[in-house]
């Protein structure tokens, strides 16, 4: 099928490369020429694992290209909209002008009955929105299939998704033929265009636009509040002298529960889920839910608060004050395996140390490039063994396999003061003490020994 893809970042690039590799016909657009010439180049322009790869397939087969002319798009009869929806920069709601301005520019290129479906992350009623922008175009279909891929293993997320999910006019009942069953509208084209994928047996639900749009949400929404539960718990285990680690473990084995999204230790950043859980909060206020507004408005606080949790606990570890402390900061972007540094809770910790008159000394795999313009309080090294000479207090915020396999001798032999503060929980904890480092985590500094406070009243029966 010939496809366009009409953003083409973190999440429409990937899109693009991996329908290429299915065998569809793609062109992707972006109104960045930079990142256009990249990868037209078969070249990611961010770090993404085996993109590079797909990029460079779908270049030698023909069947992927990008452009930065819009236009290219209306050879497509199908067209997916992949552009960006941050936060609003007065609000919490998601800002939709990218959304907009790229339906403008597609509408003259729109063939006759073509489709055109949202991937985009969007706060429920944008699929109405966008239909009136589409105007006098009744002939074109419009649906939503949001996307659930995440960076660092975006490619196998993409050939492998837990689900699919199509937001159609009219829900479930519209989107199969009443007679024959067979799919129809936009349904029917989104079922060919993951044919490999249907056929290989993914999942795939079909519901309302507006369903469609709250799944999506509700799901980030969800991985959300999962973390900063268990964050929550994990200051609850540091007041009480338990350990979050394996108590996260137990609660896990639970099948009712499970263990993933249940990590405890700096909390979430990222390009989406803080984003998302604030248009989320601005969608229940202004549908008057203040139940769902003041659960993620706790969730972004206990989110935001393991941050200074972070710098209070270094602060406690440099004898009460980091000023005038020399500290390096093991990882930059907001997770592993990506350069990306939106949102970064590691970036964010690292300045907030700098600004309390600590020299702090960041050191990343892949994201120093992206990060060091954005900010000039902080010294980036992207060579971790020159990072940790002299350091008097490490810091691990983002848990690359590079520093969850460091050696604590030879990291103790770089280092002025062998003081660790893992805010991963990452680490082998015990390891690390054996050659001599006092090693603190969020939520699993149990010192062993009671911490029953001696002036508490004794229990009655005891
Ligand atoms: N990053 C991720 O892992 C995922 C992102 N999403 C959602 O996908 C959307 C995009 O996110 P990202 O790819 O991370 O953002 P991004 O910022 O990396 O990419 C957006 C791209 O759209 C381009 N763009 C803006 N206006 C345009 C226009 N008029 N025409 C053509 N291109 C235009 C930008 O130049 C940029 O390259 C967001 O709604 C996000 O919530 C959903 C699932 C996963
Ligand atoms: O809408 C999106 O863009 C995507 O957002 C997240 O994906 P992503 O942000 O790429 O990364 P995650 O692996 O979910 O991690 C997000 C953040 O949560 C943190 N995290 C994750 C898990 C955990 O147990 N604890 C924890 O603190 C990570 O360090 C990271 O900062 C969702 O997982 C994807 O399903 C969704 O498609």
């Amino acid at each position: 099928m010939k496809i366009s893809v009409i953003g083409c970042g973190y999440l429409g690039a990937v899109h693009a490369a991996t329908l290429a590799s299915m065998g569809h016909s793609v062109v992707g657009i972006d109104v960045d020429h930079a990142k256009v010439e990249q990868l037209a180049r078969g070249a990611a322009p961010f770090h993404e694992p085996g993109l590079d790869e797909l990029l460079q397939d779908g270049s030698a087969t023909g069947r992927l290209r990008f452009s930065t002319d819009i236009a290219d798009a209306a050879c497509a009869q199908m067209h997916f909209l992949c552009v960006g929806t941050p936060q609003d920069k007065a609000s919490d709601a998601a800002d939709l002008s990218y959304l907009v301005s790229a339906t403008r520019a597609l509408l003259p290129h729109l063939a006759a009955g073509a489709v055109v479906v949202g991937k985009s992350t969007v706060p429920v009623g944008t699929v109405d929105m966008l239909r009136g922008v589409l105007g006098r175009r009744p002939d074109v279909l419009l649906g939503w299939n949001p996307e659930f891929l995440r960076q660092g293993t975006a490619v196998k997320d993409s050939l492998v998704p837990d689900r699919l999910v199509y937001g159609v006019d009219g829900g479930k009942a519209a989107a199969f033929n009443r007679s024959t069953g067979a799919p129809v509208g936009v349904a029917a084209a989104l079922d060919a265009v993951y044919e490999p994928l249907l056929r290989a047996g993914i999942p795939r639900q079909v519901c309302s636009c507006a369903t469609a749009e709250l799944i999506k949400s509700a799901s980030n929404a969800y991985l959300a509040t999962k973390i900063s539960f268990i964050n929550a718990v994990s200051e609850l285990c540091d007041a009480s002298g338990a350990d979050v680690a394996e108590l996260s473990e137990a609660m896990g084995l639970d099948p009712r529960i499970g263990n993933r999204y249940l990590h405890a230790g700096l909390g979430f950043g990222g390009g989406c889920l803080p984003k998302d859980i604030r248009s989320f909060r601005a969608q229940a206020t202004s549908h008057g839910v203040d139940a769902v507004a003041d659960w993620m408005q706790l969730v972004d606080s206990v989110n935001l608060g393991q941050r200074q949790r972070t710098v209070d606990l270094a602060a406690d570890l440099c004898g009460g004050t980091v000023a005038g402390r020399t500290i390096t900061v093991l990882g930059a972007s907001f997770k592993p395996d990506t350069d990306d540094i939106r949102d970064s809770p590691a970036l964010d910790v690292a300045d907030r140390l700098a600004a309390a008159g600590a020299h702090v000394t960041v050191t990343d795999p892949k994201a120093v490039n992206n990060a060091w313009r954005r900010y000039p309080r902080l010294r980036f090294e992207a060579n971790a063994t020159r990072a940790l000479e002299e350091a008097e207090l490490v810091l691990l915020l983002t848990e690359w396999d590079e520093y969850r396999r460091l050696s604590p001798a030879v990291a103790g032999s770089l280092v002025r003061r062998r003081v660790l503060l893992d805010a991963r929980n990452a680490l082998d904890a015990a390891a690390w003490q054996a050659e001599g480092w006092v090693v603190r985590g969020l939520g699993t500094s149990a010192a062993g020994g009671s911490f029953y406070p001696t002036d508490a009243p004794v229990p009655a029966s005891a």
